[in-house]
């Protein structure tokens, strides 16, 4: 029989609707109480090691997972499902992917709907998670999420909308699976992962976005001595409006890499032109083109690298290959 760690952080999937219709936080999970399908086929242990919402997620409690997870695995656990806000979701998922070996399925969950409000998805999606952390299909894939009846790559799911239940999407790639019946079907292969272990994070990673008109106000801002490094959501294929040069050439001569993705919801940041400001030109002035990644995750790479230690050409290397 398989071992499946459940780990409880918060968010949605563990709150409550109140009487005036305001979702709260619980002091017990509600999820970790209810029976799941598998029961009796897996062994289930629950650690509520956070009740948070997702908004109060921070790198640093992500690395204290991290070390929770670690931890199971080398006491020999066979998959660990981690519920989760869905406001940060992706951003925990892709810390994990990029941190922990990719030896046993993780699986990331959680909810649009309280646990007591009609159509709740917490429960559903919880079942699904074990199912998956608990299949041989899923070992070797990275980090997965797991909502809606669809499996998404930790690496390039996002959440794209609000309320609806069917917000957690890939874009440009797709997902790699769905789950039916609570099985896990997997109908793409995943691309190389990466792992790059830290046993602590830096502070002062920023992320902007580019906008037209913008101009150099907001990053001159991050010319001091606190900030490590910055990633930039640019326009299209991956361009920024030339008033914004200037204070990023400053940000550049203080030896602060940058990284530059696009703000598009669809495709990868390219170098395509060769105007002021445009992708090719960014790229000689010392950006690094990230492909693929969505500014958020770019931003929770280039600080795991940064935590890392890496520098140079070896930053440079790690942080701009997400889709090779
Ligand atoms: N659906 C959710 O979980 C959203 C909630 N605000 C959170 O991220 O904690």
């Amino acid at each position: 029989m398989k071992t499946i760690l459940a780990i409880h952080t918060g968010g949605t999937i563990s709150m409550s609707q109140n009487e005036n219709g305001e979702v709260v936080p619980n002091s017990e999970n509600p999820i970790a109480k209810e029976q799941v399908i598998l029961k009796g086929q897996i062994n289930l242990i629950t650690d509520n090691l956070f009740n948070l919402p997702s908004p109060h997620i921070t790198p640093q409690i992500m690395l204290k997972l991290k070390q929770r997870i670690l931890k199971a695995i080398t006491h020999g656990i066979d998959g660990v499902v981690i519920t989760h806000g869905t406001d940060t979701l992706e951003e925990t998922a892709y810390f994990l992917d990029l941190t922990l070996p990719n030896t046993v399925p993780v699986v990331l969950t959680g909810a649009m709907r309280s646990s007591n409000e009609v159509g709740s998805d917490g429960l559903y999606n919880f079942q699904n998670a074990i199912s998956i952390a608990a299949t041989p299909e899923s070992y070797g894939k990275g980090v997965l999420v797991a909502m809606n009846d669809e499996i998404h790559t930790a690496r390039f799911v996002t959440k794209t909308h609000t309320t609806n239940v069917d917000t957690f999407r890939t874009p440009t790639f797709g997902p790699i699976g769905i789950v039916t019946q609570h099985k896990a079907k997997y109908f793409q292969e995943l691309i190389q992962t990466e792992v790059c272990d830290i046993d602590h994070v830096i502070e002062g990673v920023y992320l902007l976005k580019a906008y037209a008109g913008v101009n150099g106000d907001l990053f001159s801002a991050l010319d001091n001595e606190k900030t490590r490094g910055l990633v930039i959501e640019g326009l299209g294929a991956g361009n920024v409006p030339p008033q914004a040069l200037p204070a990023i050439q400053k940000l550049l001569d203080r030896h602060i890499p940058i990284v530059l993705v696009s703000r598009c919801y669809n495709g990868v940041a390219q170098k395509i032109y060769d105007y002021v400001g445009g992708g090719i030109q960014l790229e000689k002035m010392g950006l690094i083109l990230c492909q693929g990644l969505n500014g958020q995750k770019a931003r929770i790479k280039l600080l795991v690298a940064l935590s890392n230690g890496k520098k140079g050409a070896q930053l440079h290397e790690f942080v701009s290959n997400a889709i090779s």
